[in-house]
C-alpha cells in the first residue's frame, strides 16, 4: 500500500466515525439493532452447512431411523427458530431505518435552517449541498453506511468460522478461493468506479428533475404556468434531460453486464477447482459423502463471504467519497451566531453604522459604501432612493443578514455580532418586501411559536390595529382560519395587502423595541396606506422604527429622512429640510410623484 492508499483508508475511518457517531446521535437503537441482526444472521448458515454431513453420513453409514429423524427435526426445527427471529430483525431494522431517516431529515433542515443566510446563497455552497444532499437522498449514503458496515461485521464472523472449518482439510482451497475473490474484487471496484462516474454525470439531469418538478407543485407558479403557457416549454427541457440520462445509463450498464459476466466465469473457475479437489479425495476413498457435502458447501459459503466482506469494503469506501460532501456540508462554520454577550433590556437602543461597506460575497461592486449614521432612540427614520439604490442592503447587515465588509455597526456603542444571536433577534421586528406567510393558522402566523399561550383577544387587538379587522369579520373561523389549501380545502387566500397587513400584524405582536418595515405598504390600497402611516406613529409608540418606502408622502411622517444613492447616503433630514434644495435629488423626487397625486 502507497501513501496515498493510506490517506484514502484514513479519511474513510474518519468519515466513517463521523457518520457511525451522527447516526448514533439520531437513533440510540439504530447500531445495536443492526449489529445483532447481523451476528445472528451470520451464525445461523452453519445449520446448512454442518448438519446435512451428519444426515448424508447417517444415510451411507449405519441408516438408524432414529437418529436420521432427530436429524431431521434438528435441522427443520433449527430453521424454523432461525427464519422467525430473522424476520423479527428484519421488521426490527425496517423501524429503525424509519426512524434514522427521518432524524437525518430533521438534521439536515435544521442546519439548512440554521445557516449563515449568505450561505444560503453562495453557489458554491449551493452546488456542495446539492451534492452533499443528492448522496444523501438519491444514493441513499448513510443508511446503506451503516447497513453495509453490519454486513462486514457478519461476514467477518462467517469467515472466522468458515476458514476453521476449511483448514480441518486443505489450507490451500482457502487460497484459490482469496485468489479468485482478488480477481472479482477489481472487477467490483471498476464497477463501483463507473457507477459513481455515471452518477456524477447525471447530477446536472437529476437536478433538473428535482427543479421542474418542484416548479409544477409550487402553488405560487400556477397563474403563470397557465397564463404563458410553460407547460410545454418545461416538458421539452425534461424530455432533453432525461434523454441525456437515459444516454448515460445506457453505455454504463452496458459496460456494467460485461463485467459481470467476466466475473461469473471466474466463479465458474473456482467451482470447477474446488469440486475437482473433493471429487478426487472421494474417488481416492479418503473422504465420505458427508464431508464432501459439507466442505463443498462450506467453500462457497467461504467464497460468498469473503466477497461480500471486500465488495462492502469497497463499497463503503466508495460511499465515504460520497459523505464526505455531506461531513464538509455540515461542518459549515456559523459565523453569524458566534456572539456571547449577552444584550442589556434597557429603554434605550441607540444604532449606528459606522464607515460601513459591503459587497455581496463573490461581487466586485460595492452594495454599500461608507455608509455612517445614527438612529436615537425612538426615532423615526424613513430610507428612500431609487431601485438598487442599497436600501435593502442596509437593513439586511441591520438584521445580522450578512456582515459589513468594511466598517462596524453598533448598538449602545458595542458591534453587534458581540451579541447573542437570538437576544439580538428579539430586539428587531422586520417586514421585508418579500414576507412570507406560512399554511398555519392566522393565529399561528402571527404568534408562531407562542400560538397555545397567546389569548385570542391579544390577537383579535394586534390584527384590528394592522387594518384587518373587517377581513376577519367575514371568516366563520376568525383567527383559526387557516391560510392556503395546502391542509384544509376551507383555508384561504388573501390578497397581497391583507397578506401585507397580516405581516405587519406579525411584526408588532413580535413587540420588539426596533421595527423595521421594508416598503411595508407597497401593496395597499391609498386609503389603507393612509390609514396604516396616520396609525403607525400611534402603533409604533416610542420605539425606533425605520421605513423604506417609495411613496416619498410617507417620509413627512419621520423624523429623519437618509436617502441613498449608489450605495451611499447622498442627503440626510428631515422633509422640510431636504424640501430647502429643489435641485437635489430627495426634492426632485417628492416633486415628481407629486404631481401624480394632484
Ligand atoms: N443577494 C444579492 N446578491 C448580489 N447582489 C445583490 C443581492 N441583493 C442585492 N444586490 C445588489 O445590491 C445592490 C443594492 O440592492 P438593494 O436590494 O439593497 O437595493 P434597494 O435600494 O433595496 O432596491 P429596491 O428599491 O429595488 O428594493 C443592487 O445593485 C443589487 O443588484
Amino acid at each position: 500500500m502507497n501513501k496515498k492508499d493510506w490517506k484514502g483508508l484514513k479519511d474513510t475511518f474518519q468519515v466513517m466515525l463521523y457518520f457511525l457517531g451522527l447516526t448514533n446521535r439520531v437513533s440510540k437503537i439504530y447500531i445495536p439493532t443492526l449489529l445483532f441482526s447481523s451476528l445472528f444472521k451470520s451464525a445461523a448458515p452453519f445449520i446448512n452447512i454442518i448438519l446435512p454431513k451428519f444426515i448424508i453420513d447417517e444415510l451411507m453409514g449405519q441408516q438408524r431411523t432414529e437418529v436420521f429423524v432427530q436429524l431431521i427435526a434438528l435441522i427443520i426445527l433449527g430453521n424454523f427458530i432461525f427464519n422467525i427471529i430473522n424476520k423479527w430483525f428484519e421488521m426490527r431494522v425496517q423501524v429503525v431505518n424509519e426512524e434514522l431517516i427521518y432524524g437525518l431529515d430533521l438534521v439536515i433542515s435544521e442546519k439548512i435552517a440554521d445557516m449563515d443566510f449568505q450561505n444560503i446563497e453562495d453557489p458554491e455552497i449551493l452546488n456542495l449541498r446539492e451534492r452533499a444532499l443528492f448522496a444523501i437522498y438519491n444514493e441513499g449514503a448513510i443508511w446503506r453506511l451503516v447497513e453495509n458496515l453490519a454486513v462486514m461485521v457478519s461476514s467477518t464472523i462467517s469467515i472466522i468460522g468458515l476458514t476453521a472449518l476449511i483448514l480441518t482439510l486443505n489450507g490451500i482451497l482457502i487460497f484459490v478461493v482469496l485468489a479468485i475473490v482478488a480477481l472479482n474484487s477489481k472487477i467490483f471496484m471498476k464497477v463501483q468506479k463507473l457507477r459513481y462516474e455515471a452518477g456524477q454525470k447525471n447530477i446536472p439531469g437529476n437536478r433538473a428533475f428535482g427543479y421542474f418538478g418542484t416548479l409544477t407543485s409550487d402553488f405560487s407558479l400556477g397563474k403563470d404556468i397557465r397564463l404563458y403557457n410553460i407547460a410545454p416549454v418545461i416538458t421539452s427541457k425534461v424530455q432533453n434531460f432525461t434523454s441525456q440520462v437515459v444516454r448515460v445509463n445506457t453505455q454504463h450498464f452496458r459496460t456494467e453486464g460485461k463485467l459481470n459476466g467476466l466475473s461469473a466465469i471466474n466463479l465458474q473457475f473456482q467451482l470447477i477447482i474446488v469440486y475437482g479437489y473433493l471429487t478426487y479425495r472421494v474417488f481416492k476413498g479418503t473422504m465420505e459423502i458427508g464431508s464432501f457435502t459439507m466442505y463443498a458447501s462450506a467453500t462457497n459459503s467461504f467464497c460468498t463471504s469473503i466477497s461480500t466482506f471486500v465488495n462492502t469494503f469497497i463499497e463503503v469506501n466508495q460511499l465515504c467519497r460520497y459523505l464526505e460532501l455531506f461531513m464538509q456540508f455540515e461542518q459549515i462554520e456559523n459565523k453569524s451566531k458566534a456572539g456571547t454577550r449577552a444584550i442589556e433590556l434597557s429603554e434605550r437602543y441607540v444604532i449606528e453604522f459606522k464607515g460601513v461597506s459591503f459587497k455581496y460575497p463573490r461581487k466586485e461592486e460595492y452594495a454599500l459604501k461608507d455608509v455612517s449614521i445614527v438612529i436615537n432612540q425612538g426615532e423615526k427614520l424613513s430610507v428612500v432612493g431609487l431601485n438598487g439604490a442599497g436600501k435593502t442592503t442596509f437593513i439586511k447587515l441591520l438584521t445580522r443578514l450578512y456582515e459589513p465588509t468594511e466598517g462596524e455597526i453598533l448598538i449602545n456603542g458595542i458591534n453587534i455580532n458581540e451579541y447573542k444571536y437570538d437576544e439580538y433577534m428579539k430586539i428587531l421586528s422586520v417586514v421585508f418586501q418579500d414576507y412570507k406567510l406560512l399554511a398555519f393558522t392566522i393565529k399561528e402566523n402571527i404568534a408562531l411559536e407562542n400560538a397555545d399561550a397567546v389569548s385570542d383577544d391579544e390577537i383579535l387587538k394586534i390584527l384590528k390595529e394592522a387594518g384587518l379587522e373587517k377581513d376577519l369579520a367575514k371568516l366563520e373561523r376568525g383567527i383559526h382560519t387557516p391560510i392556503y389549501k395546502q391542509f384544509d380545502k376551507t383555508g384561504i387566500e388573501f390578497s397581497g395587502g391583507q397578506s401585507q397587513k397580516l405581516a405587519i400584524g406579525r411584526a408588532l405582536f413580535k413587540n420588539s423595541p426596533i421595527v423595521v418595515l421594508d416598503e411595508p405598504t407597497a401593496a395597499l390600497d391609498p386609503i389603507a396606506e393612509f390609514e396604516i402611516y396616520n396609525k403607525f406613529n400611534d402603533l409604533v409608540g416610542n420605539k425606533t422604527a425605520i421605513y423604506i418606502s417609495h411613496r416619498l408622502s410617507s417620509c413627512r411622517f419621520c423624523d429623519k429622512i437618509a436617502v441613498f444613492e449608489k450605495g451611499r447616503i447622498i442627503q440626510y433630514g428631515n422633509h422640510s429640510e431636504l424640501m430647502k434644495f429643489p435641485h437635489l435629488t430627495y426634492a426632485q423626487m417628492y416633486n415628481t410623484q407629486s404631481q401624480y397625486y394632484i
